[in-house]
């Protein structure tokens, strides 16, 4: 009689529940005590499928043929069609199982969840075999109010139920809270609790006959989950959309089964139940506003494909403003003042019930197949009179400018959006146990060279952002490092990269601005070079210098950056007023020197006069000169020093004789004695560097390389080499000292300045210099080698100081450069000789005059005669 009593109080007659009793006791061999569990909850369960089943479906014949067939094939796959109740057109699915058991999915063998579905929120269901079924993302219609629930089976448990039907559940079997997998399945059966208050026939209006609500044939179970008849929502509410299919309003609801199941572990989140949310509640803003992951069923029906089944909410404003009086239902539900659709289609839906705090909730990202999902749902607000639901695109807009705003970070790759799609998909692999394949995902991000590609072209192959002066478009970090979890996402803050009033230029960018690098992978330096992603000059030069990284995670090395030379202590380089003798300086010329008609004394040349053209090129043949000299052996002519002071750093007892040192061209610059303006054009390599450039990872394996990103024309100023100024001795000391303490900093950046040895007799330690970029440098500390026909010619620059034992090392172009290409000098290094400063490494120039090539000596000779004609 109880029993009858219970089933009385959801609205169920006794005609409905006598054959259904009977067969559960015949099934449970008349153990009352599991038929009583949860107020009969097992029984309300059966006889709800046992309505259902009555109804034929022919959809459902089709389909169960179907399954049938797959289920040969694969007991993994389990049709969409096989889980589904049908809608409220009447017409019930009944599986395989659940006629074996005379029972349409019974819950004594395949018991099912219901769990509330997040009210207004797009709930969804999850089949745990959702990949390898047909991605068809769900995106249940997103109405206030509505409140679904569905039952959900996922095939992979059903498989395992068949295995274990006669294994009448241990149902208080408690499970991780922290998987989604199907493990050793528990089953509820009878041991869910059944929420009396929760099942009313008047809110439940997929109860009778007509069915509406969602079911699979198998269960998954998920701590936290409720189950309440309460939540079965009628499925007309929520369609499927498969992903590759746009969403179209006229879709018939009445085609559209949808199963949903929002899945909700207990611990990690309030429960929900009483607010009618389901889901992950990942936060709770003073219970007014929850972010919720729901997991949610993504699979097609394949035996009616052509279903096409659509419904992709589009949250907005929409959804929370009073709908017109026509588009509540009658009867119950306009009662429950439940907005629904005015398409005629929906006339034949039934809603389900929803508090009377209804809360709404806005969807905001999903994982690629509409499995997982994040949406934000209002509770408490609701009732205010200025509430309003923000749409997704006002809501992410204003989340961009809010990062924008606070961390000021740039990456043209990032968005909001996708941050948070990415949290789904990392929360499919952890909830998946798929660990390992979210190490491997990648943050897919947009190589910084097809955003200069696709803006080549437009001003001279130059990116308008570039044209225009800023180069904060291209500053592209390129993060392709594995996300290791979702903890270990960080949003990084890069208060000092954007100087203030750089703002606006970001927002205006074509992409989102953040950068999101792994947390826990980031060394200290790599976190400083992050700090200097958009100007690795940290703003020492005119203009930024950013960097790019296409081919790997790596962060570029974290030096100083220094604009000028500096001395490091005991080398010699006078730069006082004083020694600049009036005899070297033209104080009498006032404008620009190289306009005069006859050249002054800052002339680099008697014979050729200014080194510059008055557009600021070197000039033509004076850069062919300095070239010839360089590559050409006939011309190239080598002094040797009786006692070398190279030879002397080593501070071996045996000296090793000299090797030789190149003599060279200088370029003369006017300078603070001079009479001219500060414009003039015999002024260049003071200037410092104009041109943009890129530090960027070299895929040929040569590590970091500088690159333009612009055309250059011949003879045009790169930038000079800067570095600490060491005497020889020093930088061997240094060069010692790292390989004792097996510092092995990667490289070692020493340029000597050698070009005016051969003139002296004997040049002291102390005169005897080099520039090394280890530690302080300047962006050419990035510069790669080539043999021989490298597009950059390194040329001696006097400045402030005449004398010739120091001088600025400045690179010059000695051709056009392209936009993107590489800029490289010869080293000069000699691969055969391992006792160089510069450490010998396996040169991978790709030039066809390469030195380190393994080739045979006449081949090489033929090849530089094609070069030199
Ligand atoms: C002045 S640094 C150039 C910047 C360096 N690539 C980096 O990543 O910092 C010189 C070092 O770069 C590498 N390198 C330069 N040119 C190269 C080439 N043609 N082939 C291979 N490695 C090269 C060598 O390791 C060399 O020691």
């Amino acid at each position: 009689m109880n029993a009858f009593r219970a089933m009385k109080a959801l609205g169920i007659n006794e005609k409905q529940v006598k054959p259904v009793l009977k067969k559960m006791l015949k099934l449970y061999e008349k153990n009352w005590e599991l038929i009583e569990e949860e107020n009969y909850r097992a029984l309300a369960d059966a006889i709800f499928d046992e309505e259902e089943s009555k109804v034929p479906d022919k959809n459902d014949n089709a389909t169960e043929g179907t399954f049938e067939e797959e289920t040969l094939i694969s007991s993994e796959l389990e049709q969409p069609l096989k889980r589904l109740r049908r809608g409220q057109d009447g017409q019930g699915s009944s599986s395989p199982n659940n006629s074996d058991l005379g029972l349409t999915g019974s819950p004594l063998k395949k018991p099912k969840v219901e769990v509330k579905a997040l009210p207004g929120a797009k709930s969804q269901q999850q089949s745990l075999d959702m990949r390898n079924s047909q991605p068809s993302p769900i995106s249940p219609q997103n109405l206030m109010g509505n409140m679904s629930s569905q039952t959900i089976s996922p095939s992979r448990l059903a498989v395992q139920e068949h295995s274990h039907q006669h294994d009448l559940p241990d149902m208080s079997g408690a499970l991780p809270t922290d998987s989604f997998l199907p493990r050793k399945q528990p089953s509820y059966k009878g041991k869910e609790p059944l929420l009396p208050e929760a099942a009313p026939q008047d809110k439940r209006p997929n109860l009778k006959g007509s069915s509406q609500a969602v079911r699979f044939k198998d269960l998954i179970v998920q701590p936290g989950i409720v189950l309440s008849p309460k939540q079965k929502v009628p499925d007309t509410c929520s369609l499927i959309k498969p992903k590759d299919e746009p969403f179209t309003g006229d879709v018939p609801f009445n085609d559209v089964p949808q199963p949903i199941a929002i899945i909700r572990p207990g611990k990690l989140i309030q429960p929900l139940e009483n607010q009618g949310i389901g889901g992950y509640c990942l936060q709770n803003v003073k219970t007014a506003i929850n972010v919720s992951l729901i997991v949610s069923s993504t699979f097609k029906d394949s035996a009616s494909k052509d279903h096409s089944i659509i419904q992709r909410v589009s949250p907005g404003k929409q959804h929370l403003q009073e709908p017109p009086s026509s588009q509540f239902l009658a009867g119950e539900d306009r009662e429950e003042n439940i907005p629904v659709s005015s398409s005629p289609t929906r006339d034949s839906c039934k809603l389900a019930t929803i508090p009377e705090e209804a809360p709404a909730s806005l969807e905001i990202a999903t994982s690629a197949l509409g499995e997982v999902k994040i949406s934000l749902s209002c509770n408490s607000m609701l009732g205010r009179p200025n509430f309003h639901m923000p749409s997704q695109d006002e809501l992410l807009q204003s989340m961009q400018e809010k990062c924008l705003r606070s961390y000021k970070i740039l990456d043209p790759n990032f968005s909001v959006m996708q941050m948070l799609k990415d949290m789904c998909e990392c929360f499919l692999d952890l909830a998946t146990d798929s660990s390992h394949e979210s190490q491997e995902r990648i943050l897919n991000v947009t190589p910084a060279l097809d955003l200069l590609k696709k803006s080549a072209g437009e001003k001279n192959h130059v990116p308008a952002y570039i044209a225009n002066g800023s180069v904060d478009g291209v500053a592209a970090l390129q993060i392709s490092r594995p996300l290791q979890s979702l903890n270990g996402l960080e949003v990084v803050k890069l208060s000092e990269a954007i100087g203030s009033g750089k703002e606006n230029e970001f927002r205006d960018a074509e992409f989102g601005s953040l950068i999101v690098v792994p947390q826990c992978q980031l060394t200290p330096d790599e976190f400083r070079s992050l700090h200097y992603h958009t100007d690795i000059t940290k703003g020492e030069e005119m203009f930024e210098i950013p960097w790019s990284n296409e081919v790997n995670s790596k962060f570029p090395p974290y030096f100083n950056y220094i604009p000028r030379n500096l001395i490091f202590q005991n080398a010699y380089a006078n730069f006082t007023l004083s020694q600049i003798r009036a005899e070297n300086c033209c104080s009498a010329c006032i404008g620009n020197c190289l306009s005069s008609s006859t050249p002054c004394v800052c002339s680099s040349d008697a014979e050729h006069g200014f080194a510059y053209t008055l557009e600021g090129f070197v000039k033509e043949d004076f850069l062919e000169d300095c070239i010839s000299l360089t590559r050409d052996s006939q011309r190239q002519c080598l002094s040797y020093c009786r006692d070398c002071p190279l030879e002397r750093s080593k501070n071996d007892e045996m000296l090793e004789p000299c090797k030789g040192h190149m003599k060279r061209k200088y370029i003369k610059e006017c300078w603070s004695k001079c009479g001219c303006h500060k414009q003039c054009g015999n002024r260049v390599v003071q200037r410092g560097i104009r041109c943009k450039l890129q530090v960027f990872f070299t895929p040929e394996g040569k590590g970091w390389g500088l690159r333009t990103l612009e055309m250059l024309a011949k003879g045009t100023f790169v930038c000079e080499y800067v570095g600490e100024i060491l005497t020889n001795k020093e930088f061997y000391e240094r060069k010692m000292q790292r390989t004792s303490s097996n510092k092995t900093e990667k490289h070692a950046y020493p340029v000597i300045l050698d070009a005016d040895w051969c003139l002296k007799g004997f040049v002291k330690d102390e005169e005897a210099l080099c520039l090394d970029a280890t530690f302080y440098g300047n962006v050419a500390r990035f510069i790669n080698h080539r043999c021989l026909d490298a597009n950059m010619i390194e040329i001696p620059v006097k400045i402030e100081t005449p004398d010739h034992h120091y001088y600025h090392l400045a690179f010059f172009t000695t051709r056009e450069v392209n936009a993107l290409e590489e800029l490289t000098w010869d080293y000069g290094i000699d691969f055969d000789d391992t006792d160089q400063p510069v450490e010998v490494f396996q040169c991978r120039c790709g030039s066809k005059f390469c030195r380190n090539m393994k080739r045979s000596n006449s081949k090489l000779i033929l090849t530089l005669y094609e070069a030199w004609g």
